[in-house]
């Protein structure tokens, strides 16, 4: 692979920076209203929310915390496992807190639904989902959403956070690759 020409490697733009930051203007404007006069915990999923994480919390006008965890379901290829490991917890006692996950994508909803669990547990207030994308049509479990950014067709794709093999996550866009960028 030639790691320096990401643009060559590309089949489609999905959906465009621009509508990226339309959209996190939108979410961040209910989030602030829903959660006016309390203290959300933002917890963002490493490493795909890096990119929306930082670019909804500038977005929004309270002053939020916020932590991280890395689980990871998918290893380097783009399928779920399903089995989900932590491979970094939170610093912070959620007990009483309300948290608002950040997540990039829900595809199956593994990771999702197995984190809301995971943090309801620890005696969470309250646990809501911030995501920017969403598959519908890959859905293996429901999982309750209170902010979606997109809903997406069920494709792979890859961009602002979302990776292929560790690989491009910093296209500022999501888009999808050519078939012969998962031959090799
Ligand atoms: O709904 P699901 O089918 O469970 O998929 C969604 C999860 O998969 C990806 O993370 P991944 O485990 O690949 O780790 P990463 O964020 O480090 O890329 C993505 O960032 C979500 O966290
Ligand atoms: N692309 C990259 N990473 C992912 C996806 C996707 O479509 N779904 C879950 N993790
Ligand atoms: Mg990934």
């Amino acid at each position: 692979m030639d790691a320096t020409d990401m643009g060559s490697d590309l089949q489609q733009v999905l959906i465009t920076e621009e509508q990226i930051g339309q959209r996190l203007d939108e979410m961040a404007a209910q989030i602030d209203a829903d959660y006016a006069g309390r203290d959300p915990l933002l917890v963002g999923v490493l490493k795909g929310a890096v990119f929306v994480m930082a670019d909804l919390s500038r977005r929004l006008h309270m002053s939020v915390p916020m932590d991280w965890m890395a689980v990871s379901s998918y290893g380097s290829g783009t399928k779920s496992s399903g089995v989900v490991r932590i491979l970094k917890d939170l610093d912070t006692d959620v007990t009483g807190r309300d948290i608002l996950i950040v997540e990039d994508i829900i595809d199956s909803g593994l990771t999702l639904s197995w984190l809301l669990g995971n943090l309801s547990s620890r005696g969470a207030a309250s646990v809501e989902i911030a995501t920017l994308l969403r598959k519908p049509g890959a859905a293996k479990v429901e999982v309750d959403v209170k902010y979606v950014g997109f809903d997406i067709p069920t494709e792979f794709v890859v961009g602002y956070g979302l990776d292929y093999a560790e690989r491009y996550r910093n296209l500022p866009f999501i888009g999808t690759l050519r078939p012969e960028v998962y031959g090799g």
